[in-house]
């Protein structure tokens, strides 16, 4: 049970088999965890087909409505942490992030020992294929964006697809990820980075798909603007009072330190 890429799944009829014959044909074994919510082309009932041809490799966790990108992975960490998984992936259903990648981001935690890799597209430049270009300054800019607000050295924190390994997703608190959106995938880096896990960007080039249709909207870009600065005054906040309350123990130890001098 070493590896298992968390596909998140909302109208992806056009692309849900050929990505999971790409994944499991892959050289090193790669489980996948379709988590869908209840897509009405029926996306489900094609990975239940696959399954019959793959039966111990896929996994499908159905949810009953349409409810955002980061609560769907959400779902499938805890999931897949129960199923004892050792390295858990994030990836696109669409071919945006090409499955031979795979392999990179496992070299980064399984050989290399990083905690977490990242599939960047700007390592060096920008790796972006067929992005109008409003989305690429869009997403290149966020990433600016975002580095500036929190400090975190990571040039593609909106990046979708990464490695987590387990001790990442056992350490963060699941149930307190609040955000759905590419919101999500800052928190979750952010996070990670926070805590002083070890986090490897490896290049990508990202292709925008050729099937199906983006599911990003005005709601999620918003979420991300003003997620960013709620997030990061949040810890800022966590820290400062961390520091007060060491403060204040020690002000008392040395009170009663001083009182037992004195008596
Ligand atoms: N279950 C579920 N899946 C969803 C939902 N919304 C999107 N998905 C799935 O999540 C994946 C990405 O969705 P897209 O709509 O294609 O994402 P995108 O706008 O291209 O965004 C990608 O790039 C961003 C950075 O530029 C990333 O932040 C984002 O995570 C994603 O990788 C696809 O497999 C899609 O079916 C949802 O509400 N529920």
């Amino acid at each position: 049970m070493e590896n298992i890429v968390i596909i998140p799944t909302y109208n992806e009829i056009e692309n849900i088999s050929d990505i999971l014959e790409a994944v499991l044909k892959l050289p090193t074994r790669f489980d996948v965890m379709i988590v869908d919510d209840n897509s009405p082309d029926g996306t489900a009932d094609c990975v239940r087909d696959m399954m019959k041809k793959y039966p111990d490799r896929i996994h499908l966790e159905c949810r009953s409505e349409k409810s955002g990108l980061g609560t769907a992975y959400i779902h499938g960490f805890k999931r897949a942490l129960e199923l004892g998984y050792h390295y858990i992936y994030e990836m696109d259903a669409d071919f945006s992030h090409n499955p031979d990648d795979l392999l990179k981001l496992h070299h980064a935690c399984a050989i290399e020992g990083h905690d977490m890799s990242i599939g960047s597209r700007y390592i060096t430049g920008v790796n972006v294929v067929n992005w109008p270009m409003g989305r690429v300054l869009l997403s290149y800019g966020a990433s600016k964006y975002v580095s500036t607000i929190t400090g975190m050295k990571i040039k593609d924190p909106t990046a979708g697809f990464k490695c987590y390994s387990r001790k990442v997703l056992e350490c963060i608190d699941l149930d307190a990820v609040r955000f759905v959106g590419y919101a999500f995938q800052i928190e979750m880096k952010f996070l990670t980075w926070k805590y002083g896990f070890r986090i490897k960007e490896v290049p990508i080039i990202f292709t925008d798909r050729t099937r199906g249709e983006s599911k990003m909207s005005s709601g999620i870009i918003k979420e991300a603007l003003f997620g960013v600065v709620e997030m990061t005054i949040r810890s800022w906040f966590k820290t400062y009072q961390r520091i007060q309350r060491t403060t204040s123990k020690l002000q008392k130890d040395l009170e009663e330190a001083a009182e037992k001098k004195a008596s």
